[in-house]
């Protein structure tokens, strides 16, 4: 069996990483692991089984038993807790507003990381090739990947896009709405993982001033050449 094609790629949240990764995968026939989406679906357990979300050993503890099941279909990548499908509920704001409580305890991110690396391995070999996103994969998950990609946008790209998506308009309220969701959330995220700024080796993609379409073809663009090299 040849070694699978892993494809990294990191950023804040809004830059894009979600559905240019998912995207990518299509183009490459891969598979997809949304990182972001396991401490999701972890916070999700927490608050549904009562775990205190300051009791960091409890939080640990919970991640280690956590029934997950990640979709790797970039065309329908489903989330599942045991027997509930998750994929919606952990969108919710409740979620997005707690999550980097979970997602900034040490031990937490050990748990999940070794979580992460496995699925990468299962994913990448029963399909050939992988894409896999979130904030630490280029860095500490697969620092060996076949391709290494930050997307990055500036602060207004980000928070409209989320605005958009979140609330379907970019009014002045819903803006300052969503801001929580990734202003705040992005610099508590950031005092435990590196995702601003590219590591070595770690190539940029700034898509503050492109279309979608023309991110997805600058990353297809790193990709194939780092294929056909
Ligand atoms: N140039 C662009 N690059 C990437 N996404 C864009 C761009 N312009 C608009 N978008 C939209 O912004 C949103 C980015 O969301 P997402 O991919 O979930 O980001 P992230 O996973 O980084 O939080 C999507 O709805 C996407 O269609
Ligand atoms: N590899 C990762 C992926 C996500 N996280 C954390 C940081 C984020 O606040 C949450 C949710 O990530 P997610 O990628 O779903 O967030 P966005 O879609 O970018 O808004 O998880 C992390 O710490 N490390």
């Amino acid at each position: 069996m040849s070694t699978p094609f892993v494809v990294a790629v990191d950023g804040p949240s809004g830059s894009g990483k979600s559905s240019v990764s998912r995207a990518v995968a299509r183009h490459l026939g891969a598979g997809y692991l949304d990182t972001g989406a396991m401490y999701r679906a972890l916070t999700w357990w927490c608050l549904e089984s009562g775990v205190d979300l300051g009791d960091a050993d409890a939080v640990v503890a919970a991640a280690r038993e956590l029934p997950l099941a990640m979709g790797a279909d970039p065309d329908e990548p489903g989330v599942h807790v045991g027997d509930v499908d998750v994929t919606e509920a952990i969108r919710s704001s409740q979620i997005s507003g707690r999550v980097s409580t979970v997602a900034t305890i040490p031990a937490v991110r050990s748990e999940l990381q070794l979580q992460q690396r496995d699925l990468i391995t299962v994913i990448g070999d029963e399909l050939g090739s992988v894409v896999a996103e979130g904030r630490d994969i280029t860095t500490v998950v697969a620092p060996d990947a076949d391709v290494r990609l930050l997307l990055t946008a500036s602060e207004d790209a980000r928070l409209r896009r989320r605005t958009q998506e979140l609330h379907g308009g970019t009014d002045a309220e819903s803006v300052e709405r969503t801001r929580d969701e990734v202003v705040r959330r992005d610099r508590d995220d950031s005092t435990v993982s590196s995702f601003l700024t590219a590591a070595d080796g770690v190539s940029t993609l700034d898509t503050s001033d492109l279309t979608f379409e023309e991110s997805v073809a600058a990353a297809v663009a790193l990709v194939d050449a780092a294929r056909e090299g």
